[in-house]
């Protein structure tokens, strides 16, 4: 009986793949971390057969390990790390350049130009963003403009772009359908989230080719249907999200005002703003949480470029830590940071500040500095970065009631702990913090009638912890000034 779902959550460093009952468990899941590339410069890039590969091998070895066969999977949702971008031919599928992944910084001073233009508000008022590298419009530029041959052959209707769902369901359905869904069109600068189309006048601005660009479907519903030689029996595709809107869907985030913080390469704070977008005053995004039954939702977003990945970099680059997840143990083993502040602007700074150009600092070093305060001010550093998004939203929207808490470095009570401490409000984490592939089941289950409504999803997991500030306010806002500091200098540096 078709009783499972398979979710796969293609992240910025690992590709997972997770299965779900039919009453919405983990039953089993299979994760691979492949390379990132980076070439210099705040250059960083992937290569898109690295995603594909990892992620069709994790998702085949998770059917093998919970003893199913394709036959079993009802559905398959997706969520994927969003904005990166891929150009590939239409005809042999092979990809024409690098994916250009979100954090990439190279179209710094093509955005600065669009701002010094006065385009900035152009682009807010259709697609809800602010003018960034982050974004992928600009990335597709760099690519039609500096790879040889492929404006032109772009132009012929020869070249696809697709964000990395795109990319994956492109390859899934053998080279068959080539769409995205609304939160992940949401995500490019290309899309208008009034009218819900990609925006003619952008693509003539930016010099794009509409040919280039996938069909826009809603996040639920039939996405359609792998080639049978890939898991030995056809399956449908019914569910599909960026991973930041999927983890406020598989948090339940269902409401007007519902919160939900993701720690995982980046820190993602979204809230759900219901049927209407809200425009941010405060260096906050707007965009399309999803698109479900004729409706479409949309969310406010405030996005962090370098949460978790600052703990990666202690991992591989200082080498001063082995693991991500002793990184709890050895916070705690002193009392503070010694006065250290670490501020992990690798890639520039995202929201509130929108400073392509900073850079990553650590200040307040002295003699006696050793690596467990290094690493406790990186724990820290993701805690302040999704305080000072927290007071950009609630200038936006008002007080936030509950905040839900997923993402891989979510686990990490001391992070927990110390985030509740700096909101001066508890967090709430659920049991299984990989709300991310939850939410991409979800969306697929719904997608294929496995659940029927929205409403039976609430409740499937209801098991939590929910963590207490416990800090006083005197040292909460003498941190927290301290923390300001350190980010003025990496701004103005
Ligand atoms: N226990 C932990 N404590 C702190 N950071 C962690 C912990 N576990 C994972 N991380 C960090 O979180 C990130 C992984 O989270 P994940 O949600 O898997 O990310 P992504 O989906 O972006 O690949 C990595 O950058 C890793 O360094
Ligand atoms: O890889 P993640 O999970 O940090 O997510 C990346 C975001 O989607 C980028 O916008």
């Amino acid at each position: 009986m078709k009783e499972y779902i398979l979710s796969l959550d293609q992240g910025t460093t690992s590709s997972r793949a997770v299965l779900f009952n039919a009453k919405g468990e983990k039953v089993a899941s299979v994760q691979k971390e492949y390379p990132q590339i980076f070439p210099g410069n705040g250059w960083v890039e992937h290569d898109p057969m690295d995603i594909l590969e990892s992620q069709l091998s994790s998702a085949r070895e998770v059917i093998a390990k919970a003893g199913i066969t394709a036959e079993d999977v009802a559905a398959i949702g997706i969520a994927n790390q969003r904005e990166t971008t891929i150009l590939w031919d239409k005809n042999t599928g092979k990809p024409v350049y690098n994916a250009i992944v979100w954090q990439c910084r190279r179209t710094s001073e093509d955005c600065a130009r669009m701002e010094s233009q006065g385009l900035q508000k152009f682009f807010k008022d259709k697609t809800g963003l602010l003018i960034d590298p982050y974004f992928s419009a600009t990335k597709i530029k760099w690519i039609l403009e500096n790879v040889e041959g492929v404006r032109e052959r772009a132009e012929k209707g020869e070249i696809l772009f697709g964000t990395v769902d795109c990319w994956l369901i492109w390859n899934l359905t053998g080279g068959r359908v080539h769409v995205t869904d609304y939160s992940n069109a949401s995500r490019t600068m290309l899309f208008n989230i009034h009218t819900l189309e990609w925006d003619r006048e952008i693509l003539g601005l930016l010099g794009i080719p509409s040919c280039m660009l996938p069909e826009v479907k809603e996040c639920s519903g039939d996405l359609g249907e792998t080639e049978e030689n890939i898991f030995g029996s056809r399956i449908k595709i019914a569910g599909c999200a960026g991973d930041q809107q999927a983890a406020l869907f598989g948090q339940c985030c269902f409401r007007e005002g519902d919160v939900k913080n993701t720690y995982g390469t980046g820190g993602f704070l979204l809230m759900n703003t219901g049927e209407k977008p809200v425009e941010s005053r405060h260096g906050l995004l707007t965009t399309i949480a999803w698109g479900i039954g004729g409706k479409v939702n949309y969310a406010l977003e405030g996005s962090v470029f370098v949460s978790g990945a600052a703990v990666k970099w202690l991992r591989d680059e200082l080498c001063i830590i082995r693991t991500a997840s002793e990184t709890e143990e050895l916070a705690r083993s002193v009392e503070d940071t010694g006065g250290v502040y670490f501020v992990p602007a690798f890639v520039g700074l995202g929201a509130p500040y929108w400073k392509p150009e900073a850079r990553g600092m650590i200040t307040g070093l002295t003699r006696g500095t050793n690596r467990c305060h290094i690493v406790r001010a990186t724990l820290e550093a993701m805690c302040y970065q999704t305080y000072d998004v927290l007071r950009a939203m609630e200038e936006d929207a008002g007080a936030i009631g509950s905040i839900k808490a997923d993402g891989g470095a979510a686990s990490n009570d001391f992070l927990m702990e110390f985030q509740a401490d700096i909101l001066g409000h508890s967090v709430i984490r659920p049991y299984n913090v990989e709300s991310t592939a939850t939410g991409a089941a979800y969306l697929a289950g719904l997608g294929c009638g496995l659940w029927g409504s929205m409403e039976e999803l609430v409740g499937v997991s209801d098991k939590f912890r929910e963590f207490i500030p416990s800090m006083s306010e005197g040292k909460r806002s003498d941190l927290i000034g301290g923390w300001k500091k350190a980010v003025q200098a990496a701004i103005r540096e």
